[in-house]
Order: C-alpha cells, then structure tokens, then sequence
C-alpha cells in the first residue's frame, strides 16, 4: 500500500511502483473513470474498480482520503504500508501554486503575491466548510483522512500521529528521496534497477515563490499539525537509517546517483526537464495546473539505443499516460482536463 500524498514527490514514487507492478504482473486497486479514488470523499473499498467482496491486491497506490480500516479490505494482513511526507512550508508554497484557482476562497486575494497576502491573514481567507479549502490547510493530515483544523497543541493531533505510526511500515520523505528509496529497496528487498528515477511533476523554477523567514515561520504555523506529523516521522527516519548503516547509506545513495545519471544520459534529450511547450510526444504531456502551464516534462532521445527504449519510455510517461496503458477508464480525468484546457487556460 503506497498512500499517495499531496505535493510530495508521489508522483515520483507511482512511477516506480507502476513499472514494479507491471514487470512483475501484479494486481493492481485502481480507481474507476478517474485517476484518484474520488478525492477529497474518503477512500471505500467500492471505488476500486470491478470490486468484489474477498477481492485481494497486491498494490494499492492512487490518490485517496485514507481510511486504514477500508484499505485493509483490500490487502493481505502482511501487506506493507508506505508514504511520503514533505516540509510542509515547501508542500503548502506547492499545493498553494497548484491548486489555489481550484479554491474560491483565494480568488478575492489581491496582488502579485497571494502566498504573501494569504499567510500575513490566513484567518481571513479561510472557512473549514468552504469548497476546496483543505487545501489550504494541513493538506498531509487532510490526505490521511484527518482533521486538517486541529491545532497543533490539540492533544488529538499526537494521538492521531500515533495511531498512523502503528499502520505505516515506511515513511519516505521528499527532502532525503535517495535516502528514502533505499530504505524502500531495503525494506521490500527490491535491486537498484527497481529504484532509478527521473523526477517526474516538477515546476518550473519561475513559478516557485522563495518565503521570507517571517512567511517561512507563519506557514509553519499555519500547518502546524502537518508540521508535528512530519517531526515524528523525520525522528523515526533517521533512526532508521542509523539502523541501516550511515556509511552503507551513503554508499547506496551514491550508486543510485549514478545509476541516474546513466539512464539520463541514456534516455533525456538535453540532458533534463523542459517546458510543456517544447515537449514533441504528447504521451510526455504532463497533467497541468488549472489556468497554467508550469509543469515540466522530458523528451526522450530520439536515437535511444533499442534496447533501452522500453525502460525510459517508461520512466519518462508521466502518471495519466501510465494510467493508460496499464488499461485504467480515465473518461473523467479526461473530461475535465478537456474542459480546463479549452475552457479556462489563458
Ligand atoms: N525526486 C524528487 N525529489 C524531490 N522532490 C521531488 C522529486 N520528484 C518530484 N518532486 C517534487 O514533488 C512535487 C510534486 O509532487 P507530487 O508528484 O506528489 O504532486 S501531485 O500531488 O501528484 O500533483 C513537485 O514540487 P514543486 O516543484 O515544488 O511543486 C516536484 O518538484
């Protein structure tokens, strides 16, 4: 079970886990129709497509409102549990870019820099009732089906952190991916080729607003449960890798990265990730923001040696594309991109 989190390199993750899966004809839970399990509702076994009571999976990975009791329907009771965290000033300044034209409560935020304006007075941009306002707001406790409203001295908000220890077997974190993927390939005793990356659902470097120490600390409190949660786990991960081997750690790390750069080399037209308009292949195309293009994507080497082409194809299609192939009915991703592409970009 992989709880794909918002804004946190989980696209990144899903990519390695669908090209996993499919080498090793795996079963797959997807969602019906749409690429996520109807989020923001919280995630039921029903949604899963062609569900049947007794069903069993062997990989559970989109998009969901987590409820541990509903997944559990799913799997084996061995069946492993990971996710990925993020500093959450980083993810909020992500999810805020991202989704901000999604939630009508940020539309009468005047000026160049509604991040600024937004934090100097979130109290007044924000009602938990409002449409798309868990957004705005401890947007981690949010996907883990929790109260996104609590405040962080709120006692609940350790137990709830608690409780989801008991159920996660492995917390990667964006900050330390490398890290994170060997503790992954440790943990499912997985090969070094099962891990290798291209960062996939990146923005462009404009479009990313650099925060003020004085902003930096109001968003920390603003998502000051989100906050919590990712010290917990951070402890717990460095406690791990003490576990692991400091030196073996940055041993793995370093081949890793090298193993990267190889298949960037390998695969990558211009060596990295670039605008959507210069894409060629529209299979590349990465899923937009409402109302701009600010994802990046890759063109993949037209004179790929032939017996690599089937590799970067794959671990250069973005998580829509993959969908796709892997037989997934997206008619309603598609609706809606259609519409938000035709209707609302400028
Ligand atoms: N390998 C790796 N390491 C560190 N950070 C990475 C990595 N891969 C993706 N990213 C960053 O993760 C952000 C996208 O997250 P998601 O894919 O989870 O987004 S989504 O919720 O599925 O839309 C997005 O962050 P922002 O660019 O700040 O928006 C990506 O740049």
């Amino acid at each position: 079970m992989f709880m794909k989190t918002h804004k946190t390199a989980s696209s990144t993750i899903l990519n390695i886990l669908f090209r996993f899966g499919e080498k090793h004809h795996l079963k797959f839970a997807f969602p019906n129709g749409r690429n996520d399990f109807f989020y923001p509702s919280p995630f039921l076994c029903s949604q899963v497509k062609d569900y049947r009571p007794g069903d069993c999976f062997n990989i559970v990975c989109n998009h969901m409102r987590f409820d541990h009791h509903e997944v559990a329907k799913l799997l084996p009771p061995d069946a492993v549990y990971i996710t990925i965290l993020r500093d959450p000033v980083a993810l909020f300044e992500s999810a805020f870019d991202y989704y901000h034209r999604l939630v009508p409560l940020t539309w009468r935020i005047d000026g160049e820099n509604k991040l600024a304006e937004f934090l100097n007075n979130p109290q007044s941009f924000y009602r938990s009732a409002a449409f798309n306002s868990f957004y705005l707001k401890n947007l981690l406790f949010f996907d883990f089906g929790l109260d996104n409203d609590l405040e962080a001295d709120d006692p609940r908000v350790m137990s709830d952190i608690q409780n989801l220890s008991k159920h996660f077997h492995l917390v990667l974190f964006a900050e330390y991916f490398d890290e994170s993927l060997v503790l992954l390939k440790d943990t499912l005793c997985w090969t070094t080729e099962d891990i290798l990356y291209f960062k996939i659902n990146a923005r462009r470097s404009s479009s990313v607003s650099h925060l003020t120490p004085e902003l930096r600390a109001k968003a920390l409190q603003w998502n000051g449960a989100d906050w919590r949660l990712y010290q917990h786990f951070n402890a717990s991960f460095w406690a791990r890798v003490e576990a692991y081997g400091r030196d073996r750690m940055k041993q793995e790390v370093k081949e890793l990265r090298r193993r990267n750069s190889e298949m960037q080399d390998i695969c990558i037209e211009d060596g990295g990730a670039v605008e959507a308009r210069k894409i060629q292949d529209r299979h590349f195309q990465p899923w937009q923001p409402l109302g701009e293009s600010s994802i990046l994507g890759y063109n993949m080497k037209k004179n790929v040696d032939p017996k690599f082409r089937t590799i970067c194809e794959k671990m250069l299609t973005p998580e829509i594309q993959y969908l796709s192939d892997l037989g997934v009915s997206l008619w309603l991703t598609r609706l809606w991109g259609w519409l938000k592409d035709a209707v609302f970009t400028v």
